[in-house]
């Protein structure tokens, strides 16, 4: 098993270079194994054990289908600031055009292998702050390893660029050292960090921002804007990363689990909000919006889930989302289905008003385009877009950065999925700048917007060790 496994890669990467020598593009070879063994890989393992890469790791899991992706180091980057044109065109272009140049061997068509970009965008191209210095507008990775791990199977994938000396026995004994490293024991032990101070903005003056946000939708400037705060915590030492990824996983099981590095930061949430996911062309988007907080009691929280089903605010909210996406969608996919009324979705700390929309993506359009259209939905950014986001850039005075943005992954095989990056926060040493919002209709309270921007702070919070 070993001998044929050192074999085949040896094998393909001398191909590689043979192939390579009679072209001039940038070249990349990209590899995947399957491994042995998915059940003595632990995400959290991997992570600790790969600080070499600190710096430039993406993790990512999703709640449906337990998928696990995870990034080391950089082979590759799309990179961008202040867009003057669209982010999202750049990168789709300029990945077909790398795609073009990667030797590819990759036996599997298991999404999330071979080659893979991954990172994500800020909330608004144009904004840019300190704060957020690490997080250009647009940011995605085809990192040197990736692991992806779905319920039975782990697949790692390695890419080497071929610019340099290229010494093939180090390569493989590198591949073979990954395999071994994605085979340790979570280390056991770190404790959370003590929190030690939590800063808000003025909470009144926050709501004043919701008052003149309804006054402005009563004179029929706008329908529906969301506004989001900052909540900056800081602990006594530095944030161990991979103690609050495991928190995340272990508490928010219904929410994609995310964490991204750059440089000295890393920007990390739970969210439960799907932007789009694409596999083998099937489409998927998720209207989420609306909002009320999980019962004491089984009785409690039945009562509460029914108010809000049945809420004529929260359902207004809610609307807009879906009739937004419903277009998008309906604008690229073939048999779009949206079902008539919401559902609940229940988080740990706080239940959604949730619409699944379905399709089939037409030939000709890619998962970035839709991306595109989408960003930002009514649920991060308002109705009619333009005025809402005015409206934000005028008023909120919150650095949104990478937060309310999408971030996600792609492969070569056009399959991948964006999540809208909320319920997070961006960990910088011994302190983290945390992030929530609401949507704000005609009938918003600020009191009661305030309180749901409270309970959203508490997913990551909670991870932290910040919520007694
Ligand atoms: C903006 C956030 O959440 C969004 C706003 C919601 C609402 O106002 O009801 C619900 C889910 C999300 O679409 C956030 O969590 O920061
Ligand atoms: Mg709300």
């Amino acid at each position: 098993m070993i001998e044929t496994r050192q074999q085949r890669f040896t094998e393909s990467i001398s191909e590689a270079l043979d192939y390579q020598a009679h072209k001039d593009t940038p070249q990349l070879f990209s590899y995947t194994e399957k491994i042995a063994g998915v059940e003595e890989i632990n995400p959290i393992a991997v992570f600790q054990y790969t600080q070499s890469f600190k710096g430039s790791r993406f993790f990512w899991t999703s709640p449906e289908d337990g998928m696990v992706l995870i990034g080391l180091g950089s082979a590759y980057q799309f990179k961008e600031n202040k867009t003057n044109g669209d982010r999202f065109e750049h990168v789709h272009s300029e990945w077909n055009d790398l795609l073009k140049s990667v030797y590819i061997d990759n036996p599997y068509n298991q999404p999330g292998t071979g080659p893979v970009i991954m990172g994500g965008f800020s909330f608004d191209p144009e904004e840019s702050s300190e704060l957020w210095e690490n997080y250009p507008s647009s940011q995605m990775t085809l990192p040197e390893y990736i692991i992806t791990i779905d319920d039975s199977d782990a697949y790692l994938t390695c890419h080497i660029r071929f610019d340099g000396q290229v010494d093939i026995e180090n390569c493989r004994a590198s591949f073979t050292q990954m395999i071994e490293t994605m085979k340790q024991h979570p280390q056991q032990g770190s404790k959370d960090p003590e929190c030690v101070n939590q800063q808000a903005k003025s909470a009144e003056e926050w709501k004043e921002t919701v008052r003149s946000a309804t006054e402005r939708i009563e004179n029929k400037q706008m329908n529906k804007v969301v506004l989001a705060r900052e909540l900056r915590v800081s602990f006594t030492q530095t944030i161990p990363v991979s103690r609050v990824l495991e928190n995340l996983l272990e508490q928010q099981k219904q929410s994609y689990i995310f964490a991204l590095e750059s440089g000295e930061d890393c920007f990390i949430g739970a969210t439960p909000e799907r932007l789009v996911k694409v596999e083998n062309g099937e489409l998927l988007s998720t209207c989420l919006a609306g909002t009320s907080p999980r019962g004491e009691t089984p009785q409690e929280d039945e009562v509460l889930g029914n108010e809000l089903l049945y809420d004529e605010k929260n359902r207004m909210e809610h609307a807009f989302v879906v009739d937004m996406i419903k277009q998008a969608i309906e604008a690229c996919s073939d048999n779009v289905e949206v079902p008539e009324s919401p559902v609940l979705y229940k988080l740990r700390n706080l239940q959604h008003l949730y619409t699944p929309v379905k399709g089939k993506l037409r030939e000709g359009h890619s998962l970035l385009e839709v991306v595109r259209s989408l960003h930002p939905t009514p649920a991060m950014g308002g109705v009619p877009r333009e005025e809402a986001l005015s409206f934000i850039k005028e008023e909120e005075k919150a650095d949104r950065g990478w937060y309310s943005a999408p971030i996600g992954w792609m492969d070569a095989m056009d399959n991948g999925e964006f999540a809208v990056a909320i319920r997070s926060g961006l960990i910088q040493k011994n302190e983290a700048s945390l992030f929530a919002g609401c949507g704000i209709v005609k009938d918003s309270d600020p009191e009661k917007e305030f309180q749901e921007t409270q309970i959203k702070f508490s997913p990551m919070l909670m991870a932290l060790g910040g919520l007694q």
